[in-house]
């Protein structure tokens, strides 16, 4: 889609849609002047029910016979069969293009705003994500999209429908009679009115069986992930309460929004009764007194009857329109999120070197935005919330560094911050010489093997998972990565080796063959830097063994930054950093460091079983 939906959120939604729909425009013009066809076709026959009494009444004075001059009154109906013909027959054809233009723009319209809205979503930022349930943007992407979908559907054509209705009966009325025209309107206001107070209490209840809907399926999705758990604590029937409990709310928020809008018909239909009383008393005097045509006395009474009926359903169409308009608001505003990582223009070769540099850098996973820092005292509270602060790290290409330190030294951050997953506060980090901010995010995350502490699989294939990050991989390739990564003789032991599906998650497969595949689908990719983080905690030590002879071999081609907090797999490093709060506070050789006597060599000295005691 061309252009930008206006972010301002005081626009209406409406417009906000039409400033973002730009190559719908002339097919939603089409549809509503289709609409207003169909509708104008839609109460010509009675229009020509009037003037068949009138023909019948005055003979060869009729309506008819003065404008077609035709004088027998037989003829007269044929010329009004004539016309009824036709104006059935454009009616049909207009209700068939309004119609297919609606239904048409509905599915084109969401389905372009469902993949703009998930585009966008897939390039916001890792924080954006963390600070917002998963489950509020599933309802975003699926129900509001389907509820914009509704309203063009269904709700959109109504609006014109009877706007266009009230204005052309409107119009017929005023011409032929303004004083019975004025008592047949009166109780539009009146039903307009009812519906608007309608719809104002019956909101909160709608709102009630959303919120009660959304409780449900929170409950459902979170039991039916952790079903393990629930089965391994014994908790199906206190679980199954729970759902119980949620889902007879839901039924009660429904029950009680059903009590009021099944009333909403019934106490309309009084308001039509009124007007159509009205009509028909006051009309048919005027029409005894001699006062009005008798032929126009009819079309009066039918046309209240089509002015005053299709407003029954003006509840619906409202309430159509304000879910409508709510969604349409809560997608836009989606789509106007800012991004906050952006690609750079700069490419990496293919074969780049792959020299990783730190400079100076500072972190916090919650930077106070600018301008809301406040007084004073605020720089002391990003400052304890700063991860990283003033972190030095020079990894030249080709070499093998580890990074080590305390639970939650900020060891990931560093990683996640050189794949631009997030963004530093100040400072600079440069691939082979490049800040990273000025590369293109593809061609930065192409370079960079990562294997992260959380295993996650696709639900697809073993080969599927392990041509992720490389869809033109061959099977030689994918079996060379899964040998290195002592991936390959489990796999072949699988019921359909490489094409066994693994499942959910990968739920089909132990931590540490999930582990061995996240490896194998790094070392497809044949990346310039190759980054692991604990990627080796879930398997036994022989596989891990194993896992370290293969991972020398592949780390002498690359540039490779190990994570790790068993310290004997990383003995062979290059270097090794020590970080601690936030900064490189060691660095050198395994031999240097135990020999320097400081935090690595007593981290050693634990992990070595020559000292019992705390380190950090
Ligand atoms: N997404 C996040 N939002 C807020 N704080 C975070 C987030 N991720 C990590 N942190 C915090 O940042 C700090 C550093 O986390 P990080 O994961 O980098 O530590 P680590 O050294 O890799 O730890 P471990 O060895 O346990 O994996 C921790 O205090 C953690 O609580």
């Amino acid at each position: 889609m061309a252009s930008p939906a206006p972010s301002d959120p005081v626009v209406h939604p409406l417009r906000r849609l039409w400033a973002y729909a730009t190559e719908f425009r002339r097919r939603i013009v089409t549809a509503v002047v289709a609409t207003v066809l169909n509708k104008l076709f839609d109460i010509a026959p009675e229009l020509l029910i009037g003037v068949a009494i009138d023909v019948v009444v005055r003979t060869d004075d009729s309506f008819v016979a003065q404008i077609f001059g035709v004088e027998d009154r037989e003829q007269q109906l044929y010329v009004l069969a004539a016309i009824t013909v036709v104006a059935w027959v454009l009616e049909s054809v207009s209700q068939y293009v309004s119609d297919r233009m609606w239904r048409g723009l509905s599915q084109d319209l969401q389905h372009d705003l469902r993949m703009d809205a998930y585009r966008h979503v897939q390039d916001l930022d890792l924080a954006w994500f963390e600070d917002r349930a998963s489950g509020r943007l599933l309802t975003i992407l699926g129900d509001d999209v389907n509820q914009l979908e509704r309203f063009l559907d269904v709700g959109a054509s109504k609006i014109v429908l009877t706007a266009t209705n009230v204005v052309a009966v409107g119009a017929v009325f005023l011409a032929i009679s303004p004083t019975l025209a004025l008592l047949a309107f009166v109780p539009i206001p009146v039903i307009i009115g009812g519906s608007l107070l309608f719809q104002r209490r019956l909101g909160p209840r709608y709102a009630a069986v959303r919120e009660a809907a959304g409780r449900v399926g929170g409950l459902l999705g979170g039991n039916l992930g952790g079903i393990a758990t629930i089965k391994a604590f014994g908790a199906e029937r206190r679980e199954a309460a729970r759902v119980a409990g949620a889902s007879a709310e839901y039924a009660a928020a429904n029950r009680s929004a059903i009590a009021l809008s099944s009333a909403f018909v019934p106490l309309i239909r009084m308001a039509i009764l009124t007007g159509f009383v009205v009509t028909l008393v006051l009309g048919g005097k005027a029409a005894l007194d001699g006062n009005l045509e008798v032929g126009l006395y009819s079309v009066l009474v039918f046309m209240t009857q089509r002015l005053l009926w299709p407003l029954t359903e003006l509840g619906e169409t409202l309430d159509l329109y304000q879910r409508g308009v709510a969604s349409i608001r809560r997608i836009l505003d989606l789509l106007d999120t800012p991004i906050g990582i952006r690609s750079g223009g700069r490419q990496l070769a293919a074969a780049t070197p792959g020299a990783v540099r730190f400079d100076d850098v500072r972190f916090s996973y919650r930077p106070v935005p600018p301008g809301a820092a406040g007084p004073a005292p605020a720089s002391d509270a990003v400052e304890d919330r700063l991860v990283l602060r003033g972190l030095d790290l020079d990894v030249p290409a080709g070499e093998t560094h580890a990074i080590v330190g305390a639970t939650g030294a900020g060891k990931s951050t560093v990683v996640k911050l050189l794949l631009r997953l997030y963004a530093p506060d100040a400072g600079t980090i440069a691939v082979d010489g490049a800040p990273v901010e000025e590369l293109s995010l593809p061609s930065l995350r192409g370079a960079i093997g990562y294997v992260g502490q959380d295993t996650f699989l696709f639900d697809g294939t073993v080969a599927d998972n392990l041509r992720y990050g490389a869809p033109d991989a061959t099977d030689e390739q994918l079996r060379h990565a899964a040998e290195l990564a002592e991936a390959d003789a489990f796999v072949r032991d699988l019921p359909r080796g490489y094409e066994t599906p693994v499942g959910e998650r990968g739920v089909k497969l132990s931590g540490g063959q999930r582990q061995r595949l996240t490896i194998a689908r790094a070392l497809v990719r044949d990346p310039a830097i190759l980054v692991l983080d604990e990627a080796t905690s879930a398997v036994d030590n022989e596989t891990e063994a194993a896992i370290q002879r293969s991972l020398l071999r592949v780390s002498r081609e690359r540039t490779t930054i190990v994570i790790a907090h068993r310290l004997s797999t990383i003995r062979h490093a290059h270097r090794i950093h020590v970080l601690h709060e936030g900064r490189v506070v060691e660095s050198g050789t395994h031999d240097e460091l135990v020999a320097a006597r400081g935090r690595y060599a007593a981290l050693w000295a634990v992990q070595t079983g020559e000292v019992v005691g705390a380190t950090g």
